[in-house]
């Protein structure tokens, strides 16, 4: 790829035949994948600096120390009434690759069944599990050889794509904890079986956890896999904000796009000659959507802007999992360590604790017996798509006396904590739906981000389960004598109404925001692209990236979103050829 730092770099002489806007998981896999055609010019413009100019992008164990920084859009939610009013921030890569280049690189697919309820939720068979994993195969290559990497029995590489794009490996660490929790996997099997495999389509257990991580333990991205690998005909001009797409000849059809390099400097307009591809994330993309004038005409005009595309849905149907912080007094060994040695170690030989996002290896997904409480609640309907899938996730953090360091904006816990093992308990299948809107039609102020936290009392009575299910695994026999239940929820919080206030006080998103530009049949009554990704009401427009998942997977969202995207590249090539 051939890198432009400022608009008034770009080339005068070159017709683009596809234009990107956003540079990051979805944009990267596209603008990579359309320039593998060398008879194509494709640009992708991306509003921060390239990742390859923020050293902590490339060490997985850094990955904390990139929210809140100069690539991060650093937004803040808008005060949640189910959060007891609190706005936590909200951060999103702001940089070659996106959020892919300053995630926590856990590597999920989800589960069969959510693929499947997606198909069927946009009528198309092409999203089922079974024609969607090639896609997945695609955007995988799984690393089986290096030093950092894996154990037998720690993952089944027969259900891994092998020679695609994002590197995924399964990192063994050794640390007591791992002994004890495949123990746990013994003394309760019903509630925590043994998982193999947690890409295996049906994520229910103790599992160990993959990283989109390389084999020589730097971060693998959509910028380091797709973009950087690309030929001369793949431009990137980074530092440059998209501010609006622009409907040319006709009114709605959106091959132009218009670009600044902040708000004082001047705007510069260019058009596709094939398409147009948004890919801005879940929140980005129905910004740029609205300021084109594609949303609800009353909102649109409540704004000064001039509806070209009446689409009630463009930014609706916001979601993102909800979290919460646990933390269990423990004697297990810590698993602190000290970050000037560990980065010369990575340096030195990309190995050590800094070749690993976190410190423990382990991922737990919760599916409520049939005969839980829940189930019984008058008016639940199970948020699951089915017996395959988990409700909870538990991911691990750190065993330690330092206050957890997560990109997640949880309030601080109590003050002179001992060690503690710190958990992340996240509700994967929320119900409540929020939305992005304007606050004004200055494409470069932030719009208001509104997740409607916890408003669907279902999301909390789930979120209290997994935190109940957090204590059961680690009151196992295998923790009796090293783990003495938890400090954060306290432990004299036990009846439901006291866990939702504590759930209020604490809870956070958990940084999977989708659906805020839906994806749905093509003559559904509401969503904003049709199942090829087209922006419905439009031509010359689509939308690729997790804006259009319907809804949450049981798990992270950066494969769905690579898989979303392949396909996506499949299609428009296909279209042109
Ligand atoms: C801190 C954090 C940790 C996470 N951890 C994990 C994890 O461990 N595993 C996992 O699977 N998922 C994780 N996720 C979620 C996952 O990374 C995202 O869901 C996914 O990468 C989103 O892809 P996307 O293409 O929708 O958006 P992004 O990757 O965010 O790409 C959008 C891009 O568009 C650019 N952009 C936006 N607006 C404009 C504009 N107007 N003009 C130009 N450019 C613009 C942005 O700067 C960005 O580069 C995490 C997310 C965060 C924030």
């Amino acid at each position: 790829a051939v890198f432009f730092q400022s608009p008034d770099e770009l080339p005068q002489d070159v017709q683009y035949d596809f234009i990107v806007a956003g540079g990051g998981t979805g944009g990267g896999v596209v603008a990579g994948r359309l320039a593998e055609n060398p008879k194509w010019k494709v640009l992708v413009i991306e509003a921060g600096p390239s990742n390859r100019d923020v050293f902590a992008t490339q060490v997985p164990g850094l990955c904390r120390e990139l929210p809140r920084t100069h690539v991060d859009w650093n937004y803040t939610i808008s005060p949640q009434p189910g959060l007891n009013g609190r706005a936590p921030g909200y951060t999103r890569g702001r940089m070659l690759g996106g959020c892919s280049s300053h995630n926590g690189m856990v590597f999920t697919r989800g589960s069969i069944e959510d693929w499947n309820r997606w198909a069927e939720v946009i009528e198309d068979d092409a999203y089922s599990w079974e024609k969607i994993l090639p896609f997945m195969h695609k955007a995988e290559k799984l690393v089986q050889d290096s030093e950092n990497q894996t154990e037998q029995g720690h993952i089944d590489p027969s259900v891994h794509g092998l020679t695609g794009a994002v590197s995924n490996t399964a990192p063994y660490n050794s640390h007591p904890i791992n002994e004890l929790l495949i123990q746990t996997t013994q003394d309760l099997p019903e509630e925590f079986p043994y998982l193999l495999d947690m890409n295996n389509g049906s994520p229910i257990g103790i599992a160990w956890n993959q990283f989109s991580i390389d084999r020589h333990g730097e971060r693998s991205s959509a910028a380091t896999a797709y973009v950087e690998t690309a030929g001369r005909n793949l431009h990137v001009l980074v530092n440059t904000q998209v501010t609006r797409v622009l409907p040319v000849g006709n009114e709605t059809c959106f091959r132009g796009v218009e670009f600044a390099l902040d708000e004082d400097s001047p705007i510069t307009q260019l058009v596709a000659s094939k398409e147009v591809i948004v890919a801005g994330g879940v929140i980005g993309t129905p910004q740029i959507l609205l300021n084109s004038g594609i949303g609800k005409r009353d909102e649109l005009e409540a704004m000064g802007i001039q509806t070209l595309v009446d689409n009630a849905s463009v930014g609706k149907n916001l979601t993102d999992q909800v979290s919460s912080l646990v933390m269990l007094n423990t004697t297990i060994e810590d698993t602190d360590f000290d970050r000037d040695t560990a980065l010369a170690q990575w340096n030195a030989t990309r190995t050590g604790p800094l070749s690993l996002p976190g410190h423990l290896n382990h991922i737990v997904y919760v599916r409520f017996p049939d005969n839980s409480s829940l189930f019984n609640q008058d008016g639940f309907t199970d948020p699951t798509p089915g017996k395959g899938s988990p409700h909870i996730e538990m991911v691990y953090s750190q065993i330690s006396a330092q206050l957890p360091q997560t990109a997640i904006d949880f309030p601080p816990p109590p003050p002179g904590t001992n060690v503690t093992i710190q958990i992340l308990v996240a509700n994967l299948h929320p119900l409540s739906r929020g939305s992005i809107t304007l606050n004004t039609s200055n494409p470069f102020t932030h719009p208001n981000v509104d997740f409607n936290m916890l408003s669907n009392p279902l999301d909390i009575a789930i979120l209290r389960e997994g935190i109940k299910s957090a204590r059961t695994l680690y009151s196992a026999p295998a923790f009796q004598s090293s783990v003495f239940g938890t400090l954060v929820p306290a432990g004299n919080i036990t009846s439901d109404s006291d866990f939702d206030d504590f759930l209020r006080a604490v809870a956070s998103p958990f940084l999977h925001g989708v659906g805020s530009a839906a994806m749905s049949s093509r003559n559904a009554s509401w969503g904003v692209v049709d199942p090829d990704f087209r922006v419905k009401g439009t031509t010359g427009l689509r939308v690729v990236d997790a804006s259009v998942l319907p809804s949450p997977p049981s798990g992270h969202t950066q494969v769905p979103v690579y898989a979303f995207a392949e396909r996506a590249s499949v299609l428009i090539a296909e279209a042109w050829k």
